[in-house]
């Protein structure tokens, strides 16, 4: 098949894998889709594609806007979108990032296996459940004033270094180290920093997790190697962002940047794309402000590995530096950045949003920690509560073919108000069971909205992107414990 029609958009494959929307009209450059036939499908049934195509009209778009093969529809901009924006002549866009700012992901690994924890998996998931708080509103594993916020705001993870909650090598394997330095405090509102205050080191609600997992497959023996990791291993993944407080940035600056520039808004087919153009103050204050909200997230995925440090040495009376429980990585997936990338073999620093999307830089890159610098960067690619998840390294094509980028999970293939009406909470959780998954949740609703069959299928999301060379598939893990918000 070489071309793709779908509600009168039309792609043309140019690759097995790659699937364009030519330019035409109002669209600033072609889009991408990065799928096989079977992800397209689903891409293609519901607004991603005309969401896609919308985005090339963002002033200052390079090359083309890019769907990820998990991308599905969200707010103005698909979930597994990315766009490289110049970050002079261009634009930054609140949508384009997303609500729950560096929503992302880490994995922390273990010198325990599977046969560790059989028999151990009931107590695990009670006593996670119990100190890790989750769901929607209030508590967190600290609670804080304004003026610690505003610290974690400017420190990230510098600040969990100092109050004990991290050492230092967490630092070094997470994505920026765990700080964006461009972060200013100053330009988050009060009401932004009050629903901070009580929310760090919280999961939050519905897709956020915490899991235990065991790895299954190793696919690149020597990466898996200098990650630290190998078959039957027991490895625990934790999933969340920035909470209210990225929530409401996001918000208040769409607000602020639909009134700020109207002639802007105007030109484009989808006010949900509203963007401040690049060098306008309000293009400053909202990437302040996102960076802040970036380092806040990092923070709260920091409080809860040390938090669930904690709870390990109470099942397994070890302590964690004995269970050598140790950051892979920390990856976040909802994000926008400055970064220089190559345009026509020029130089240019652009906006890169990548939302529901992961960086995935490759052996060599100076952004790439030391000690993986020589393999490429880890990215991490949960599935769903009943399916495989990934750890990959960024692919040698990345940085041409996507701004260094690849997916970030498995991508819904429904709303949740659907899947309410498809799956039931205990029916899922007692199936979980039959496959030694022990899951508690806050809600049998929440269960059901997060039910595996909600998801596309992640093996063939991983499947592309190491087919098309940006992400390469290293090592695969199934869940045994899983705690949801
Ligand atoms: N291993 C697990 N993966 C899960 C679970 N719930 C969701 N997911 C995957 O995470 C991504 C995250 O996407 P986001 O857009 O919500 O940030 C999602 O696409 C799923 O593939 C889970 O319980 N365990
Ligand atoms: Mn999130
Ligand atoms: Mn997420």
């Amino acid at each position: 098949m070489d071309t793709y029609d779908a509600d009168g958009i039309t792609l043309e494959r140019v690759e097995e894998y790659i699937w364009e929307i030519p330019q035409e009209g109002e669209m600033n450059t072609p889009a991408r889709v990065l799928a096989s036939e079977e992800l397209l499908d689903q891409i293609a049934d519901d607004k991603t594609l005309q969401q896609l195509k919308n985005s090339t009209q963002l002033p200052g778009v390079q090359q083309h806007a890019i769907c990820m093969p998990d991308g599905h529809q969200g707010y103005g901009f698909p979930v597994g979108g990315v766009a490289g924006i110049d970050a002079e002549e261009g634009c930054i866009s609140p949508g384009a990032v997303g609500f729950d700012i560096n929503c992302g992901v880490r994995m922390m690994t273990t010198n325990l296996s599977y046969d560790d924890v059989q028999g151990h998996e009931e107590e695990l998931v009670e006593s996670l459940f119990a100190n890790v708080p989750s769901g929607l509103g209030g508590g967190g594993v600290v609670e804080s004033d304004v003026e610690t916020v505003e610290e974690i705001l400017d420190r990230g993870v510098e600040w969990a270094l100092d109050e004990g909650h991290a050492v230092e090598d967490d630092l070094a394997h997470c994505e920026d180290e765990g700080r964006r330095p461009d972060a200013d405090p100053a330009v988050v509102s009060q009401k932004a920093k009050d629903r901070g205050k009580n929310q760090i080191g919280s999961l939050g609600s519905g897709n956020h997790f915490l899991e235990v997992q065991r790895v299954t497959d190793v696919f690149r023996e020597g990466v898996a190697d200098s990650y630290g990791l190998s078959a039957d291993q027991i490895v625990v993944l934790i999933h969340c962002g920035s909470r209210g407080l990225g929530h409401q940035v996001c918000t208040e600056y769409t607000r602020e940047v639909e009134q700020a520039h109207p002639e802007l808004l105007d030109q484009l087919p989808d006010k949900e794309l509203a963007a401040a153009p690049a060098g306008s103050q309000l293009a400053e204050e909202y990437y302040g402000a996102m960076c802040a909200a970036i380092n806040y997230a990092w923070v709260n995925r920091q409080l809860i590995m040390d938090r669930t440090r904690q709870v390990f040495e109470r099942v397994f009376d070890r302590s964690w530096e004995e269970m050598e429980m140790n950051l892979l990585y920390d990856v976040a997936h909802n994000i926008a950045k400055k970064e220089d990338h190559e345009i026509d073999g020029e130089e240019r620093e652009l906006y890169v949003h990548r939302k529901g999307a992961t960086r995935a830089f490759p052996a060599g890159h100076e952004e790439v920690p030391r000690a993986y610098r020589d393999v490429g960067q880890p990215v991490i690619i949960p599935g769903s509560m009943g399916a495989g998840s990934y750890v990959l390294r960024g692919g040698e094509s990345s940085m041409e073919t996507t701004f260094g980028s690849t997916a970030h999970g498995a991508g819904r293939t429904m709303s949740r108000t659907q899947a309410k009406d498809e799956f039931w909470g205990e029916d899922v959780q007692d199936e979980l069971r039959g496959q030694k998954v022990y899951v508690k949740a806050q809600s049998g609703a929440t269960v059901a909205e997060e039910a595996p069959g909600v998801y596309k299928d992640v093996d063939e999301v991983v499947r592309v992107s190491d087919e098309l060379g940006i992400g390469d598939t290293v090592a695969r893990t199934f869940p045994v414990c899983n705690i949801k918000g």
